[in-house]
């Protein structure tokens, strides 16, 4: 958003030059903002047959409650893409790249760690469901469940609204960065957003890491039980067929949610730390670490996007009741794909 001198830098750092500092080059005006409308139009299309199908799915489980809020995340986190590639490209008024700094952008990082805290109550519901096959649901516990969904939202949103509230200053310049508009309270929260953010993410990969290590552990017992070759019954109870092909699926779907959360969110939280020290104590860097830094951020920014339309995958490929309902609405038999997707359903071992 920056592009000449006479935008005022972060207070404490030093005064810099134009063609050192600005951030208008290719990738953040032209490379990024055409993958991003990409995204967006798969983002849109993705995540609206996924609200589609999950309308129809009653909320029976733990599983699929915590799956219709990360749809939910993720419909408001592509709607924020086209506010980005316009602000990005420089196509956007000052009153809209405003927006980006105040709403749009706040509500996209508000939704990343919504699908973060979501992947990480899945991992867990997961793991019991594997370590304690027979213990069904019931209504007051699906209740607590939703209750602990409105609180997860509630509590980011509480996190997130001095961000949009203290992002109040009048541009100087047409040329400015997110932070230029903050107040020093606004810089400060800021800074406290992004070390609690941290330790929501790695928190949550530390969770999800745990789970499916005695996810593993807990399936490769119950396989090495039973004979090759012959029906076997899985820990919850699910008969499954060969068991070295059943156990191939789980170790795909383990490393399924595994790959999304490592590509979509590990590069982007080593990459953010240091560029939030060079949004709040510029003094410390100069130009072009500061550049560098938010180029690696930019970057990794999209890998997180990417949550958007690969967890539409996740919900395809291990959610049976998700895959039986998209079926029937397409008319095509309920084993089709059977293949790719194993017997996931939410009740089974071998989903997520
Ligand atoms: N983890 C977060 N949670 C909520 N809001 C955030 C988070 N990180 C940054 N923001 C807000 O999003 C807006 C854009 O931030 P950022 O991406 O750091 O700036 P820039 O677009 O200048 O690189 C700012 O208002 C910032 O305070």
């Amino acid at each position: 958003m920056e592009t000449n001198t006479t935008s005022p830098p972060f207070p404490g750092s030093h005064s810099f030059n134009n063609s050192t500092c600005s951030r208008d080059n290719l990738l953040k005006t032209v490379v990024f903002p055409v993958l991003y409308s990409f995204l967006f139009l798969l983002g849109l299309v993705l995540n609206s047959v996924a609200v589609w199908v999950f309308f129809r799915i009653p909320s029976k489980s733990h599983f699929i409650i915590y799956l219709k809020n990360i749809v939910v995340a993720d419909v408001i986190m592509t709607f924020t893409f086209p506010f980005k590639v316009l602000s990005d490209s420089n196509m956007a008024s000052t009153g809209l790249r405003i927006f980006v700094c105040r709403v749009s952008s706040v509500l996209f990082y508000l939704t990343m760690y919504i699908s973060i805290l979501f992947f990480g109550l899945i991992s867990i519901d997961r793991c019991i469901k594997t370590l304690r096959p027979f213990r069904g649901t019931n209504a007051a516990r699906l209740v607590r469940r939703k209750l602990l969904s409105g609180a997860i939202w509630t509590f980011l949103l509480v996190l997130c609204l001095p961000n949009v509230i203290l992002t109040c200053k009048t541009p100087t310049s047409p040329y400015f960065k997110c932070g230029d508009l903050k107040t020093e309270a606004g810089l400060y929260w800021h800074q406290v957003v992004n070390h609690v953010c941290q330790v929501i993410f790695w928190g949550n990969l530390v969770t999800v890491i745990i789970s499916y290590t005695l996810i593993t552990k807990e399936l490769y017992r119950s396989y090495s039980r039973s004979t090759g070759g012959t029906i076997s019954r899985a820990p919850s109870g699910a008969s499954t067929r060969k068991p070295h092909r059943a156990k191939r699926k789980m170790s795909a779907n383990v490393f399924l949610v595994l790959a999304v959360f490592f590509v979509c969110f590990v590069p982007f939280h080593f990459a953010r730390v240091p560029y939030t020290m060079s949004q709040t104590q510029g003094f410390l860097f100069d130009c072009k670490l500061k550049l560098f830094f938010f180029q690696l951020k930019e970057s990794t920014l999209f890998l997180s996007s990417l949550n958007s339309v690969l967890d539409p995958l996740i919900y395809f490929f291990l959610c049976k009741s998700f895959r039986t309902t998209l079926f029937k609405a397409l008319r095509l038999a309920p084993g089709t794909c059977s293949r790719l997707t194993g017997r996931g359903s939410e009740d089974t071992v071998s989903t997520i």
